[in-house]
């Protein structure tokens, strides 16, 4: 395993781009800007200002500042600006607006930086160009900042405020830093694996330009590991002692979906083996940080494929509960999933375009087009358990940060919760109210979360949650290959809609049994293949904790 711990001052920050003074939105200097904000530039409410302009002290800290320290003028991009420290984070305020502010409708300094966005500070000296000018003092704040089209997309960037204080700037970098630190849900030592072999191969650069930084910039100790072949970042999980287990605070993959669903049943084995280990490994969190085929994975938790953006909320410390479906095949053999399991036209999919590999991600569209010719359906017998409850206000919200469906119940990792999830999910159809059903098939699928891609940005369960404990089981009936096409491109506009083709259905259920009849087809649980075609799929709510948010 390789180790990477190195020191802010000398990492190399070249993704994160300046700040810049331009937000052409709710411009406190312009009147006629409209009340949106589209980024993370909103004035901290506390502490008020008043008519002196400043109140500020890090409430309830040790080192609470003295009120002098806690405010100061610097130069942010030319400009004078007046910043205080409050409890929450940095206030910033211009002390003039350039002549042309309220028409240009252009100047926006940013207002607040909450410590909650802030990866780290650190206090920097540039000697000046001229021989008898005095040196600069910067003080440097890695945060981000929200892209305008997307919301979800985080840009990393810095901001560099300018004063001639090198005290000042290391006072300030130092409380900043101390601050962030008395955040527990931070990270600061982490286990990645690489799978140099996934999606473009374009893993390990991914990870040393888009991710590292970001840790580095955070202060999280990093380990290293590339996978050697299939299976490996399984055998690596639950190859590692109880004190490695405890030193790390979450796992974090760094290439498709099919490498973090083997860190995540690498993870589900250590615990369902209890003792220390089991219960250590019950909090532990997992990260994504796209480098594969299709990414649904990150795309799911953060609405985007970004991957700075994903190595920002792993950064932070973020964490929620996924749900995690547990596919226990006829041979006794089980699986762990969190995004999709399916029979039919995307396991035929799978099975063509593994042969194609070689042509990186472009190979899912030759196999699609190919499996869409075959035009193959299936005989099966499909039985589910409904979901408990009624679907309505889980169908009718979409999941985002802090969705109503799925915080009320953060589920305790108690010896309940980890025994139910270790039994298989075979035991459930003993329970009543199964619904059984016999048909032609030409695709079913179980979706756990909403399962977005770049192949559907709503994705294939447009009102799918992360946290709600349904499986939203899609029966494509056998129809037309056209039929089928108009199915197929409607996915990528609004992903499967109840009720939108006659042949397509979509129901809640809690659990799923597939019997294969006559011919069969294979199974693609989150892009891997399943050696067996008899499945029972049972969904665990919140049984993983995962570093995000949800989709902002
Ligand atoms: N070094 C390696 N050599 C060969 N195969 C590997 C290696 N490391 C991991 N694998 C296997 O490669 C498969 C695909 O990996 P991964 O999911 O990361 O990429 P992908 O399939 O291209 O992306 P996605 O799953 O998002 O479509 C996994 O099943 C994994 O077991």
């Amino acid at each position: 395993m390789g180790n990477h711990k190195h020191k802010t001052s000398n990492v190399p920050d070249d993704i994160f781009t300046d700040h810049v003074l331009v937000n052409s939105e709710a411009s406190p200097l312009n009147s006629r800007s409209p009340q949106r904000r589209s980024g993370n530039l909103r004035l901290l409410s506390e502490p008020k200002v008043s008519e002196e302009g400043l109140a500020p002290s890090i409430s309830g800290h040790s080192a609470a500042p003295s009120k002098t320290s806690s405010e100061a003028a610097f130069t942010l991009r030319g400009r004078p600006v007046r910043a205080w420290l409050t409890s929450l984070g940095i206030n910033l305020v211009p002390c003039s607006a350039p002549w042309w502010a309220p028409w240009a409708n252009l100047y926006h300094p940013p207002d607040c930086i909450p410590f909650e966005e802030i990866l780290s500070a650190c206090a920097r000296e540039r000697s000046s160009t001229l021989p008898c000018a005095a040196h600069q003092q910067h003080l440097i704040i890695y945060t981000f900042k929200r892209s305008r089209r997307k919301q979800c997309v985080w840009k990393p960037c810095r901001l560099v405020l300018k004063c001639k204080s090198a005290e000042l700037v290391q006072e300030w970098a130092m409380r900043i830093n101390m601050v962030i630190r008395t955040e527990t849900q931070r990270p600061t030592n982490l286990l990645v694996i690489i799978n140099p072999f996934g999606g473009a191969r374009k893993a390990r650069n991914i990870w040393r330009k888009k991710a590292e930084p970001v840790f580095l910039l955070a202060g999280i100790k990093s380990t290293v590991v590339e996978t050697q072949r299939a299976d490996h970042a399984k055998e690596i999980v639950t190859g590692l002692s109880l004190s490695e287990l405890q030193s790390f605070d979450g796992f974090i993959a760094v290439g498709g979906d099919g490498l973090f669903q083997e860190i995540l049943n690498g993870l589900l084995a250590i615990r369902g083996n209890g003792g220390q280990a089991g219960q250590v490994a019950a909090h532990l969190r997992l990260g994504h940080i796209p480098a594969g085929s299709t990414d649904a994975v990150a795309y799911s938790l953060n609405g985007c494929r970004c991957q700075a953006t994903a190595a920002l909320h792993i950064a932070l410390g973020d964490r929620t509960p996924l749900d995690v479906m547990r596919v226990d095949m006829s041979s006794g053999a089980h699986r762990y999933a969190v995004c999709v399991a399916s029979y039919g036209y995307m396991g035929d999919l799978m099975r063509t375009s593994e042969r194609l590999r070689f042509l990186g991600p472009a190979r899912y569209g030759l196999a699609g087009a190919w499996t869409l010719l075959r035009g193959a359906a299936y005989d099966a017998e499909v039985s589910y358990l409904p979901a408990p409850g009624t679907a309505s206000t889980a169908a009718s919200k979409e999941c985002r940060a802090a969705c109503s469906v799925c915080s009320p119940t953060v589920p305790s990792r108690d010896v309940g919760q980890e025994a139910a999830f270790m039994s298989s999910s075979r035991k459930s159809l003993t329970e009543d109210g199964w619904v059984q059903r016999q048909g032609r098939y030409k695709s079913i699928m179980a979706v756990v979360t909403s399962c977005r891609s770049d192949m559907s940005s709503k994705g294939l369960s447009p009102h799918g949650h992360l946290c709600d404990g349904r499986l939203h089981l899609v029966l494509v009936h056998a129809s037309s290959r056209l039929q089928y096409l108009r199915f197929l491109a409607s996915i990528p506009r609004e992903g499967v809609q109840a009720g939108k083709f006659p042949f397509v259905e979509m129901i809640d259920c809690a659990a799923v049994h597939l019997t294969p009849v006559g011919a069969q087809s294979c199974w693609n649980v989150d892009g891997e293949l399943l050696p067996d075609t008899e499945v029972t799929m049972k969904v665990h709510r919140g049984l993983a904790d995962v570093f995000a948010r949800g989709i902002e």
